[in-house]
């Protein structure tokens, strides 16, 4: 597996590991040098009508193309955006909105990009919010939500594909089945498996999908909504005309370009990644489970078929003293996300692990893995925190 530039995997100990992959990805020096002619040297606004506004434009729409043909949809239905935030955000005020629904359905363990935004829409009165229920290992259950859309009309309906916390990955082709039964609009947020796994939207019953390059070794601030046609949403950010009317303000030129080339790689080399990816997941469930006693693995991300090949919760036994243990992953220059329920409701702990019901005195780490990372890697991060993890009193 080819090292990034920054890795020092090889070469020096202590090793600097990077396992927030999940959080955000390093820029692939690949995607770095079909940026920078855009920042050099091709300099026009795209909305010109002269040479450097048109050979930019072109360059954008041939950046919409690629994508489009990657996920089997048109070009018109690609929409650019500021990341996933921004097209969670689009999905469900422009389709609440401008088709009127009065109920919308998500789950206590989506991001909070679809979370906060669905409450926003409750508290103005736009909408009546059901959570679907799940178990306590985060699968959702389905005929909950068939009972749901059956009691409530026409609604709205925002389940992600994998959780970014947990990686559990949902089965959107049965949600899309169950919603369009009920003619509801479906969004699913993608963000964490675009680039991961490959998407076909013709197979899909969704009205909505989102990208954000930043997941996927692109660069950050850049992502892309895909709408089905049939489904006309309203801007939420007026001005020009760019975007076909829904998104107005000069492209971020050279984050589309890049946008375009990272997903292009992803598709490219995911069989081998994903090969290679899960096989540091396998040695971490493996290592941990030997190193450490009493450790457990949350949601589903321990079986393979039903979660993330990228990413890995772990909770480690009670010590009441995670936020010491990330620290010590830190010093130890392995760079890890973490969290745990919440205690109380003055602690703001992992909303996630707090649905799920896990004992708020178990910190839990979340590992998540790219291209990039190595077996050593592993093996170093599992030493490091069996190493710490001794050291902390019960
Ligand atoms: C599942 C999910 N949705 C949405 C987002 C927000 O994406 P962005 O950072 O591009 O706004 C993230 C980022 O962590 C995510 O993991």
């Amino acid at each position: 597996m080819p090292l990034h530039p920054d890795s020092h995997a090889s070469t020096t100990t202590p090793m600097a590991v990077y396992f927030d992959n999940a959080a955000t990805t390093p820029l692939d020096p690949e995607v770095l040098d079909a940026m920078l002619p855009f920042l050099r040297e091709h300099y026009g606004n795209p909305s010109s009508i002269h040479g450097h506004g048109r050979k930019v434009r072109a360059a954008i729409e041939n950046a919409r193309k690629t994508i489009a043909h990657l996920i089997n949809a048109a070009p018109a239905e690609i929409s650019f955006t500021s990341g996933g935030t921004e097209g969670d955000n689009y999905a469900a005020f422009g389709s609440i909105r401008t088709l009127g629904l009065k109920h919308a359905v998500t789950s206590k363990l989506e991001h909070h990009a679809v979370l906060h935004t669905l409450q926003a829409l409750e508290k103005t009165g736009d909408i009546t919010l059901s959570y679907v229920r799940h178990d306590q290992q985060g699968r959702l259950d389905l005929e909950h939500l068939d009972e749901l859309l059956g009691a409530n009309g026409r609604s709205f309906v925002s389940l992600m594909h994998a959780n970014n916390e947990i990686g559990n990955l949902n089965d959107i082709v049965a949600i899309g089945d169950i919603c369009q039964r009920h003619q509801a609009i479906f969004h699913t947020d993608t963000v964490q498996t675009m680039g991961h796994y490959r998407h076909d939207v013709q197979k899909l019953k969704n009205h909505f999908l989102v990208g954000s390059a930043h997941k996927f070794h692109g660069p950050k601030g850049v992502g892309f909504l895909y709408r089905r046609p049939e489904v006309h949403v309203s801007p939420l950010i007026h001005g020009g005309s760019q975007e076909r009317n829904v998104r107005a303000g000069t492209e971020n030129v050279y984050g589309i370009i890049g946008l375009a080339k990272a997903l292009e790689i992803a598709y490219r080399d995911m069989d081998t990644h994903q090969q290679h990816i899960q096989g540091l997941k396998d040695r971490f469930i493996a290592r941990l489970t030997s190193e450490i006693e009493d450790v457990q693995f949350n949601g589903l991300s321990a079986h393979a078929d039903q979660s993330l090949y990228t990413v890995l919760n772990v909770s480690l036994p009670p010590s009441g003293m995670s936020e010491m243990l990330l620290f010590n992953l830190d010093i130890s220059r392995v760079s890890v996300s973490g969290g745990s329920a919440c205690s109380s409701g003055a602690d703001a702990g992992s909303h996630v692990l707090t649905a799920l019901g896990c004992d708020p005195q178990r910190g839990a780490i979340r590992f998540s893995m790219s291209k990039y990372n190595t077996a050593e890697e592993v093996d170093y991060a599992v030493e490091q925190l069996a190493k710490m993890y001794r050291k902390v009193p019960a």
